[in-house]
């Protein structure tokens, strides 16, 4: 879906031609006044969880400035809406490119739409050409990792100018009482959560740990860090985007409540389990190697991890260097260490055996890297622990993921652009909005059983089994993964 924004008036005739033939290739056009109202409509779009994303197509903002003021913005679109696929144009210049875009913009908006070959392209485009300004990849976003963006222009003011608490007016039903009981939960379920809730949860959650750490930043400057979050993972995932990074968040922070005392190390932790997943592409590793992407050739082994990193840590430094500072900063009498690097590093499942081999250990584990390491990767695989209703929405979300996988796999192989799939309208609810029960959702996808019962016995279980061996006051993580495990050995 890709829309055309017009920010201000437009005076002249050969423009006004030139805009409504651009208004022809874009499945909208809309008027904005300025820059601040601008930022405001791509925000609100974002959190309304539409079709208009900013991910199911390329948008073009034309604006009265000159060439200048464009880079200038297309910087602000990197920095602050990572996957959104967005370009500034200047309005002197819509009628010389107007031939340009007219060619390339209806191919682009086609390829956005299949999410196959949109998740192709994030993965395996190699930065060149006129893509490389208009469509998200994960190598824009390393480069745009690489930029130096000095402290004075870090916020833009038309961004400083967005009230973020206004944004979430539509979110704050029930006040922060609702999100509380929401969140202080195991039975946390964020697949009834809009946009708009998940970032309200991750902001009541975050404004308190960083208060009770000594911290805090502003709300709205809070919020603009979680806003620039969410539009850094992408919405059109069926399990790895924001959903999951807020879930992975308040697991963390559930079994940190039960584990550790200092309120640093717990917010630090928390930090890392929101961003754990930051600008991932809906695939693995394995399919990021094979054929040959980027990122891949850049860090060589645990490819996503050292990505999402790499991305989160350069969003912290540019929104919140002093937790930054803190994570680099930590040690407890032992060798220093980045937390937040090292904890995200952990959730590579490559590593998975040697940390079961450490919780077999029979000594309490008193090191603070494994013991925060242990923790993010209990609640990155935490889904199965939760009660069924909750673990079998995750369960199906998973399946659609790793059938994308197969069918990447497939178009990828066949090199010449092979099959592709369009946008798919997959959910696990009904079309009153109701959640579909683990049956319905085992009706639907058959396969789902066997996948846990896999995930379950060669992953999930032993690591809970010996991890509630370790903290006993958390058995119901093992005695809900076993639960679930006889549901679906019935649904075979
Ligand atoms: N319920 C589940 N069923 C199957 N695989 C899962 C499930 N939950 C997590 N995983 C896998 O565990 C992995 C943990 O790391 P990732 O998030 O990279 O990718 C996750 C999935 O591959």
């Amino acid at each position: 879906m890709s829309t055309l924004f017009v920010v201000g008036e437009v005076e002249r005739a050969e423009v006004t031609r030139a805009l409504d033939a651009l208004a022809g290739v874009c499945d909208r056009r809309v008027q904005v006044a300025d820059l601040p109202g601008l930022f405001v409509r791509l925000y609100s779009d974002r959190l309304a969880g539409s079709r208009w994303n900013y991910e199911e197509g390329v948008s073009v903002v034309v604006h009265a400035g000159g060439s200048a003021e464009s880079r200038e913005l297309d910087a602000t679109f990197r920095a602050f809406l990572p996957v959104f696929n967005l370009v500034a144009l200047e309005q002197r210049a819509a009628a010389a490119r107007l031939p340009e875009l007219l060619r390339e913009l209806p191919a682009q908006n086609a390829a956005c739409r299949d999410r196959i070959r949109r998740m192709a392209h994030w993965m395996y485009y190699g930065g060149s050409g006129s893509c490389s300004s208009r469509v998200y990849s994960i190598v824009r976003q390393l480069r745009a990792t690489g930029e130096p963006r000095s402290a004075a222009r870090a916020i833009p003011s038309a961004v400083e100018a967005v009230d973020f608490v206004s944004l979430l007016a539509g979110a704050t039903r029930g006040g922060e009482p609702r999100y509380w009981r929401l969140l202080s939960t195991w039975g946390f379920q964020p697949h009834s959560l809009g946009a708009a809730e998940l970032v309200y949860c991750a902001f009541v959650l975050l404004r308190k740990l960083s208060a009770d750490a000594g911290v805090g930043l502003s709300d709205n400057r809070l919020l603009l860090f979680l806003f620039t979050l969410e539009a850094s993972y992408h919405q059109v995932n069926k399990f790895h985007n924001f959903r999951h990074a807020v879930d992975v968040m308040q697991a963390t922070w559930r079994l940190c409540e039960n584990i550790i005392d200092d309120r640093l190390q717990v917010l630090l932790l928390s930090m890392a389990a929101i961003g754990h997943d930051i600008g991932h592409p809906g695939s693995n590793n394995m399919l990021l190697t094979k054929f040959g992407a980027p990122v891949a050739t850049a860090y060589g082994e645990s490819v996503l991890e050292n990505m999402h990193k790499d991305f989160f840590q350069q969003l912290l430094k540019s929104q919140w260097p002093q937790l930054l500072g803190l994570s680099q900063s930590l040690c407890k009498g032992e060798s220093q260490y980045n937390l937040i690097a090292e904890t995200i590093l952990a959730t590579d499942m490559a590593l998975h055996a040697e940390y079961v081999d450490k919780l077999k250990e029979n000594h309490r584990i008193d090191n603070l890297k494994m013991l925060t390491s242990l923790i993010i990767k209990a609640a990155d695989i935490s889904n199965v622990t939760r009660p069924l209703a909750i673990s079998a929405q995750w369960a199906y979300l998973i399946t659609l993921e790793f059938r994308d996988c197969s069918l990447l796999e497939e178009y990828q192989a066949k090199g010449d652009g092979g099959q592709s799939a369009p946008q798919d309208e997959e959910s696990g609810h009904t079309n009153s909005g109701r959640l579909l029960s683990p049956d319905e959702l085992v009706d639907k996808y058959p396969c789902i059983p066997g996948g846990q019962i896999f995930f379950i016995d060669t992953f999930a279980e032993q690591f809970f089994k010996e991890f509630c061996q370790k903290f006993p006051e958390l058995n119901f993580l093992i005695d809900n993964v076993q639960s679930n495990k006889k549901f679906w050995l019935e649904k075979l």
